[in-house]
């Protein structure tokens, strides 16, 4: 498939008097916390805290707020009811790709964006529903009967007219929004838009600062039963709701949502371990580096090698190969730098993107986590539900090791439009029989943030645009579009949360045409818009060796980077997104390629990276 080259509307997200940007960027070596000074020209762009950018005009109904109607001004569908007639659940399995594959997913996700709010607004469908978890009778004229709290004029969404504001969120952050007079509501992202690991170290320095530990360049833990766990989040009863009682481990990390599956849960420990093991082999090689070169060296080398992962193992798994390379999103077998920073084009992250196309994933994941031995036989499986942020399972007995090995063994859901109803009548239902709707919240937050329509990013995308619900039929089956025609009154009505989600899929691919479009948009502006990318080597201050470089490309795996980092794993699959098959056979950790950190050696005369204080 081609992809047209995507217009955007605003290339530039809206540069609104605030957040405000520094005044001055060094050229560091090292990335800044908030993405700030990443472009040197533009030092907000992609920084935390700042709006997402966008392809398609702003759609709300009464030009500035988030509102039930469409443009014109008729209702819109229930968003319950939408995801209880279009997306049901039904299991059918992906034959190839394996629960990592949907878990690592929600990882890169949360490097890449955050809407500010997201973890208070949530609520229970249970008001809407009747006891079987359908939606009931005049739900949908009910507007209580949304599943997310979305008041126009809340201190989120900033009301026409007001310039600044200050609220303070859940975790530990302050943020800071704005819009200019007389502008449509802005969302605002509160992560860096940058590839750069920001959910492990923080996505501003208050944030970064209280996650070091200042000792050889390693992040704060807790040992529990010889095991390294993030620190204890004080806020027990906010992200970690369903814990019994306020001494349940509850993690401090770089990102509020850490807690709130345990599959999630255990990658970000991975990570975090990761930083720490690199962290230590630093320290021996160069004694004579001091914490904050230890620090910042490790976190150097482990984004390039997350980034790695994600561009060359991740990514083709969902955009396709070929695509990826037709677009210059990769360069297979390149052997030295790959000198694609572009200073135009910016990455932060499109909205479209984040509350369209990459949330379609969500029907990846599957409603039983199955805990899988070191022989790989079957030992147990946890119910989704029962463990929404309360994370002490995985401190229990094996549960760490035997999740880590379930994601590796166990295959992901297929993608499409059925969804497990454990995320879609079950979702976060604490101790109660029903919880939420995500697919529900999906679709309403995309109303919130005003998206536009399903065919105006078709427009943009450059994709044939239908004029009439016959039109959808080269993308959408009949079955489908019927149900789209009943629930609503007009093409220009449908959403792009919805449709998208409803298109064929591009042939071996996971999405069809316009979402696949979005993400392959959104995936080169990470990578082009990013100075400090890891192959980039124009700049000899923030560049790799030639060596290292090959090194990083070489030894960098999901399977080593689960092996060096869970409890105790000895063998893995050498793809770890992958099925273990007879072409993808377990082997021991230790004959998996890793990267050489002696060639970060350096001898004391020649060291030029010892910290200056200012
Ligand atoms: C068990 C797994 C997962 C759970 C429980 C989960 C849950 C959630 C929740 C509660 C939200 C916020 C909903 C709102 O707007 O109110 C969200 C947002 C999102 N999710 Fe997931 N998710 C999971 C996995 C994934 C995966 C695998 C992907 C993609 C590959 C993904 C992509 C996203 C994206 C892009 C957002 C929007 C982030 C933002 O900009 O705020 N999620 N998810
Ligand atoms: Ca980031």
């Amino acid at each position: 498939m081609d992809l047209g080259k995507i217009n955007d509307v605003n290339p530039t997200p809206p540069d609104n008097t605030c957040p405000i940007g520094p005044r001055y960027c060094s050229n560091s070596r090292y990335r800044s916390s908030d993405g700030s000074c990443n472009n040197l020209q533009n030092p907000t762009w992609g920084m935390a805290q700042t709006p997402y950018g966008r392809l398609t005009m702003y759609n709300y109904a009464d030009g500035i707020s988030a509102m039930p109607i469409s443009l014109t001004g008729r209702q819109l569908p229930n968003p319950r009811e939408i995801s209880v007639s279009l997306f049901p659940d039904k299991q059918l399995i992906d034959p190839v790709w394996n629960l990592n594959a949907q878990q690592w997913g929600q990882v890169v996700t949360h490097d890449m964006s955050l809407t500010a709010g997201v973890a208070q607004s949530h609520k229970d469908l249970l008001t809407c529903c009747d006891d079987n978890g359908q939606l009931a009778p005049d739900a949908a004229f009910n507007p209580s009967c949304a599943p997310i709290i979305v008041p126009p004029n809340d201190d989120i969404h900033a009301a026409q007219g007001t310039q600044c504001f200050n609220f303070v969120r859940t975790g530990t952050t302050r943020d800071r929004g704005c819009t200019p007079p007389h502008a449509p509501a802005q969302q605002i992202s509160i992560v860096s838009s940058y590839m750069d690991l920001s959910m492990v170290y923080g996505a501003n320095d208050l944030q970064a600062d209280e996650l070091r530990s200042y000792v050889g360049g390693r992040l704060k833990t807790l040992v529990r039963g010889g095991r390294q766990w993030p620190p204890q989040d004080s806020n027990v009863s906010l992200t970690c709701e369903s814990a019994l009682s306020p001494n349940e481990p509850c993690y401090l990390t770089g990102d509020l949502r850490v807690n709130q599956n345990p599959q999630l849960a255990i990658l970000q420990i991975i990570l975090l371990r990761e930083h720490n093991r690199i962290a230590d082999v630093l320290s021996r090689l160069n004694p004579f580096w001091d914490d904050e070169t230890v620090y910042h060296e490790a976190r150097r080398i482990h984004i390039a090698e997350i980034q790695h992962i994600n561009y060359y193992e991740y990514l083709p798994i969902f955009l396709g190969f070929e695509n990826m390379v037709r677009n210059k999103l990769i360069y297979p077998g390149a052997t030295s730098y790959v000198n694609d920073y572009d200073p135009h084009v910016n990455p932060t992250i499109l909205d479209e993107h984040a509350t369209a196309a990459f949330r379609h994933f969500h029907t990846l994941i599957r409603g039983y986590l199955q805990m899988i031995s070191e022989n790989r036989k079957l030992v147990g499986a946890v119910r989704l539900s029962d463990w929404f942020n309360r994370p002490i399972l995985i401190e229990t007995n094996d549960v760490f090791d035997d999740l880590t090995r379930g994601l590796t063994a166990q295959p992901q859901h297929y993608s499409d439009q059925f969804w497990d109803s454990e995320i879609t009548q079950y979702f976060f239902r604490r101790n109660k029989t029903y919880g939420e709707d995500l697919r529900a919240a999906d679709i309403q937050r995309g109303r919130d943030h005003g998206l536009g329509n399903y065919i105006s990013a078709r427009a943009a995308c450059n994709l044939p645009v239908p004029n009439t619900f016959e039109d959808m039929l080269d993308f959408i089956s009949p079955e489908n579009l019927e149900i789209l025609r009943s629930l609503y009154e007009t093409p220009e009505d449908v959403e792009l949360v919805v449709a998208g989600s409803l298109e064929r899929n591009v042939p071996n691919l996971q999405t069809g045409p316009t979402f696949l479009s979005i993400m392959t948009e959104q995936f080169y502006r990470t990578r082009v818009g990013d100075r400090y990318f890891y192959e980039n080597g124009k700049d000899p201050e923030t560049a790799f060796t030639p060596s290292q470089l090959e090194s990083i490309r070489r030894g960098s795996s999901m399977a080593r980077l689960l092996c060096d980092n869970a409890d105790n794993i000895q063998s893995m699959q050498p793809r770890a997104f992958q099925q273990i098959s007879d072409s993808n056979n377990l082997v021991a950790c230790a004959d998996l390629p890793t990267i050489d950190l002696s060639l970060w050696q350096e001898t004391h005369a020649s060291s030029h990276h010892i910290s200056t204080l200012w």
